[in-house]
């Protein structure tokens, strides 16, 4: 007989639904794993789903199972929104997913490319400084969530389509963002459909695709056009998929369309909440801020900036990218994943169709991987080898296995340039009047668990 992982009982037909608090998932997942175990089992609607929430059990889902693991939980919102699956993050496990993902790996984010993009980067964060300096003589307040984005998604654009970013990547990337989050009750009961009809979601998010189409559609045209004039930051992301398309039939417009959502998805916010939390951290810890700044200032010199060929002697600079991404990690649940077929999880049976989440969230905060879990100390990774490269599971905010962020150079390099020049040319100081104590840690929701 199986033997199932324990979980919380369930209600007829909701399951456990309504155990779950609806913005911050992955904190009410983490209380309720408490109590139940890292393997924890869970019935959403009809959906049956297993939590991991130990380092333990996520090595065995992402590296001894990694294979059977490794398809994605189809929902309403994402299979319209990534063109049916078309694309790389929502697709599930298949022959169009290993191919769109080879490109990925061997075409679009490559070392190399990303080195090409280096003065992409830097002029980027130039503006950034620039733009926070011209506001500095008078001490005026910046608000740097604001500058942090707009960094991340100009970095993004100028890399992925031949531009600086407009209002209209900002607002799609936001409605694509919010209708991923939002919760669409057929796919948890399946027979309830006309309820997002009645509640209007369903009407949404078919808005939502329209924009989506119109907006690729354009980018791609644009692209197509003769008399366009190759940006001077080189070849971009739809640039390179379009040069593949010519001599591969099977990419399609669809397959591109999706590539261009994820990275609507998955480009920006990520890179921009990283920081938003480094320099938040570094407030409430003036003393290691002061060490990082001193760091910098001490190996730069009087350059008047940092490079990316400077960032390397940033020993505790990198250590404090680490800790920061352990404590927030940018996407705290990675993506779900769906089993294929039946695996061992610490001893329990998993069924095929099963949704997973790894908390990597609370990995991050396991008391049985880190000494005093709660603290932010970047000094603990200066003493240890702990990194992202597939050997400590304690420690995963890209992920790891097949579905590993195939971006995650692209996010550690433009944290650890931004967050190293900001700390060059700025003392930092909190709003007059405010301490650090005062300093909110509250965070924004997350994606739904359909996200
Ligand atoms: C700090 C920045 C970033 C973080 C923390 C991050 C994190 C993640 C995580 C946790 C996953 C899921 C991994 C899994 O399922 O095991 C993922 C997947 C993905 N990320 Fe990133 N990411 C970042 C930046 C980026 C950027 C800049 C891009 C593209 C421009 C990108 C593109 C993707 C794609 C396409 C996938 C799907 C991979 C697949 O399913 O095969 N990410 N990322």
């Amino acid at each position: 007989a199986w033997k199932l992982p324990p979980g919380p009982n369930t209600l007829p037909i909701i399951g456990n639904l309504h155990q779950l608090g609806h913005s911050r998932l992955h904190q009410s997942l983490w209380e309720l794993s408490k109590e139940h175990g890292p393997v924890m089992r869970l019935k959403l609607g009809h959906v049956p789903a297993v939590v991991v929430s130990s380092a333990g059990s996520a090595e065995q889902v992402l590296r001894t199972h990694d294979l059977e693991c490794c398809s994605r939980p189809r929902t309403i919102s994402n299979a319209k929104v990534s063109f049916g699956g078309s694309d790389v993050t929502f697709a599930p496990y298949g022959s169009h997913w290993r191919d769109l993902r080879k490109v990925c790996v061997v075409e679009l984010f490559t070392t190399k490319k990303t080195t090409s993009f280096r003065p992409v980067r830097e002029d980027e964060v130039q503006r950034t400084v620039e733009s926070i300096r011209s506001r500095a003589p008078n001490s005026v307040v910046v608000n740097l969530s604001e500058e942090l984005l707009s960094l991340a998604a100009n970095i993004t654009c100028r890399t992925a389509f031949g531009g600086r970013c407009h209002d209209g990547f900002h607002r799609i990337t936001k409605e694509c963002q919010e209708i991923l989050a939002t919760f669409f009750v057929a796919d948890y009961f399946a027979m309830l459909g006309w309820v997002d009809v009645i509640r209007g979601t369903q009407a949404r998010l078919q808005d939502v695709f329209l924009k989506l189409d119109v907006f690729c559609r354009r980018l791609i045209d644009d692209h197509l056009d003769p008399r366009r004039q190759q940006s001077d930051d080189g070849e971009d992301t739809l640039d390179a998929l379009l040069r593949l398309q010519k001599d591969d039939n099977n990419i399609t417009d669809a397959h591109i369309k999706g590539v261009l959502v994820d990275i609507f998805v998955a480009g920006s916010d990520t890179s921009a909440s990283g920081l938003e939390w480094a320099m938040t951290e570094l407030m409430r810890h003036p003393e290691k801020l002061r060490r990082a700044r001193d760091e910098v200032r001490g190996c730069v010199g009087r350059k008047g900036k940092v490079e990316e060929s400077d960032v390397h002697q940033l020993a505790y600079l990198k250590c404090v990218v680490k800790e920061t991404l352990r404590l927030h990690p940018p996407a705290p649940l990675l993506v779900p994943r769906e089993t294929m077929e039946h695996v061992k999880v610490d001893g329990y049976d998993v069924p095929p169709k099963t949704t997973i989440y790894v908390n990597a969230w609370a990995i991050g905060r396991d008391p049985n991987s880190w000494e005093r879990p709660e603290a932010f100390e970047p000094e603990r990774f200066m003493r240890s080898s702990v990194d992202t490269n597939g050997q400590d599971f304690k420690f995963i905010p890209f992920g790891e296995g097949r579905r590993i962020c195939p971006a995650k150079n692209v996010g550690m390099a433009t944290m650890e340039l931004a967050l190293a020049n900001l700390l060059y040319s700025f003392d930092w100081d909190l709003p007059d009047g405010m301490k650090k104590e005062d300093i909110s840690m509250d965070e924004a929701p997350d994606r739904s668990i359909t996200g």
